[in-house]
């Protein structure tokens, strides 16, 4: 079988479908057009986020047997017309997840300790210890919206804060020993943390939104390392002026545009970024909380594990 590299990933990736017998195409550049011209002779397809596999290009893709999408989110394949045309696909949150829990902490423990001005401010000769006085994690309640994956790693790497860690997900009855599932109203009226880890599905687009912030009882910190349009930023920015939400944590933004096909531009950016770009309790990345030396490695390898489980005796 054929399979045809969009995105550059871990060489293990490679290396392991080789060895399960696949033989390996790389294209890393061509256009969306220009892949849609040739899918038809792929029976394989690695790929992250660099364009958007919807209708048109899977029903092209007449051979087409899998898609193994290197990251977690699936939202980049219209999956219903990947089922109707019998291609797998198969995603690898294990493999960053991780990675992800890491960075939410990573952004906490700034925004809460003020690390990323208190920094720039020393750089520039300032040394200021009052206006720098942290928080501490310990006795806080966390609140995670979504507990798959993503969600339980980032609550395991709160074990030994003494936080409270409650969790709001679609999904009823998840037992869990790191974190306490409850319905989204005790959560909004309990936390001091929101950070979100659910998928870009109809349910979770604008999610956050000045109806879903104003039901918060408490003023509250939020991350975000899921995916920014789950957050109108427009009422994101209006609850940071208000002191509604006190500080977030963001690495994914709504103006990622398509996320998928043209990265952000500064030029396309709404006058909400500039917002978010200078306030102090703002801290932003650049979607690289799944992105660690290691994560490369781990998702190559879950992708591999995945292929071979499904294809044994296949191939
Ligand atoms: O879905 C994911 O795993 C992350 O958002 C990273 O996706 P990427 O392939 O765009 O880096």
């Amino acid at each position: 079988m054929k399979v045809l590299h969009l995105d550059q990933n871990h060489p293990a990736l490679a290396e392991g479908l080789a060895q399960l017998g696949f033989e390996n195409h790389m294209d890393y550049n061509s256009s969306k057009t220009a892949i849609e011209a040739k899918i038809q002779d792929y029976q394989g397809l690695i790929i992250r986020s660099r364009f958007p596999l919807d209708a048109t290009f899977l029903q092209k893709a007449t051979q087409l047997k899998f898609i193994g999408r290197v990251g977690a989110g699936l939202e980049n394949i219209d999956l219903s017309v990947a089922k109707k045309m019998g291609i797998t696909c198969f995603n690898a949150p294990e493999g960053n997840r991780n990675a992800v829990g890491e960075h939410a902490l990573g952004l906490l423990l700034s925004l809460f300790n003020k690390l990323h001005t208190a920094h720039v401010e020393v750089q520039s000769g300032l040394w200021q210890r009052e206006a720098n006085r942290g928080l501490e994690i310990e006795g806080k309640t966390i609140g995670l919206i979504g507990y798959g994956n993503m969600g339980k790693a980032f609550a395991k790497v709160l074990r030994g804060f003494d936080c409270e860690v409650l969790f709001y997900d679609i999904k009823e009855n998840i037992a869990d020993e790191n974190a306490t599932q409850v319905d989204l109203q005790t959560l909004q009226e309990n936390v001091d943390v929101l950070s979100l880890h659910t998928p870009l599905t109809e349910l979770t687009e604008k999610m956050v939104n000045a109806e879903f912030i104003s039901r918060f009882k408490k003023n509250f910190w939020l991350i975000n390392t899921a995916r920014g349009k789950s957050v109108v930023t427009k009422d994101l920015v209006e609850a940071l002026k208000s002191g509604k939400i006190l500080g977030a944590g963001l690495d994914v933004l709504e103006f990622e545009k398509s996320s998928f096909e043209d990265f952000f531009t500064q030029k396309n950016l709404p006058a909400e970024f500039n917002y978010l770009t200078k306030a102090k309790n703002v801290i932003l990345t650049p979607h690289i909380a799944g992105w660690t030396q290691e994560s490369n490695y781990k998702l190559a390898k879950t992708i591999v594990d995945k292929v071979a489980a499904h294809f044994s005796n296949e191939v």
